[in-house]
């Protein structure tokens, strides 16, 4: 629960465009457990990853390698399929997040639907906590959504940052920015650990670190993107430090 909140939130680095890069070409570089690792040095507070169900990015190989060898928690995110459900109760990641996921999607578009499908959620959420893992629920930032959280059971929730990442005007970003503290709060008085994510990088990151309240960063995308220029370990410090300074 969220007795234990940080005062400046923590950073998942999540490494699945590092993957991506692997892909493009099926060798064997870069190796994301070295990108994992890299990562740590820079700040990291634990590495997170995406097992998709098209394996666009990470592999299951990475997923064991890093199980194996990570000094820090695994976050894994994953569909609510059983066969996520599977990896996940076999391997026993510190922490999982449950995201929804779409076959022909560019990337994660939305939070996952928990008010529509509670039993199912409720059922999930129990199995791999009775594994021993961490579940938090990717979710849009809607008071629906954080109640339904609370009600399956669920002790963290990471709250979706994409449209505060991609509105179009000054405007639209500081309405959903409202809006994603308004989450953070109401998720807090339902006793929930908050967490956000999706779409972050240097230019956005401040006014959401800044948030009373959120335990976690998870970023990825613009952090690989960034180490084409800098290097990983560099993005990372980088991210560390706006972080460090937004949530002063
Ligand atoms: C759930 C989320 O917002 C991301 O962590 C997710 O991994 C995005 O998917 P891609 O990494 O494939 O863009
Ligand atoms: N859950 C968000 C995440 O892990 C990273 O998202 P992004 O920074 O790659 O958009």
């Amino acid at each position: 629960m969220n007795e234990q909140t940080p005062s400046r939130p923590l950073l998942g680095v999540n490494i699945d465009h590092v993957a991506t890069l692997r892909q493009a070409r099926r060798t064997v570089y870069p190796d994301p457990v070295l990108a994992a690792f890299e990562a740590l040095a820079g700040g990291a507070d634990f590495i997170t990853l995406h097992l998709r169900e098209d394996r666009r990015h990470i592999q299951d190989a990475d997923v064991t390698a890093l199980r194996a060898r990570l000094p820090c928690r695994l976050n894994l995110e994953m569909a609510v399929t059983d066969e996520m459900i599977g990896i996940a109760s076999r391997l026993k990641p510190s922490d999982c997040c449950l995201v929804p996921e779409r076959r022909e999607e560019l990337t994660t578009e939305g939070g996952l639907e928990v008010a529509g499908q509670e039993p199912r959620i409720a059922d999930v959420v129990a199995r791999l906590s009775a594994a021993g893992v961490q579940v938090s629920l990717f979710i849009d930032p809607e008071p629906r959504q954080l109640a339904a959280a609370r009600r399956c059971g669920a002790p963290l929730v990471e709250l979706h940052t994409g449209r505060y990442a991609d509105a179009a005007s000054g405007a639209e970003r500081a309405a959903e920015l409202t809006r994603i503290r308004q989450a953070v709060d109401e998720g807090r008085r339902l006793g929930l650990t908050v967490n956000a994510g999706h779409g972050l990088n240097l230019d956005n990151v401040a006014a959401i670190a800044a948030l009373p309240g959120i335990a976690e960063l998870n970023i990825g995308h613009a952090l690989v993107a960034r180490a084409v220029f800098v290097g990983l370990r560099a993005a990372v410090a980088e991210m560390k430090q706006a972080i460090a300074q937004a949530s002063r």
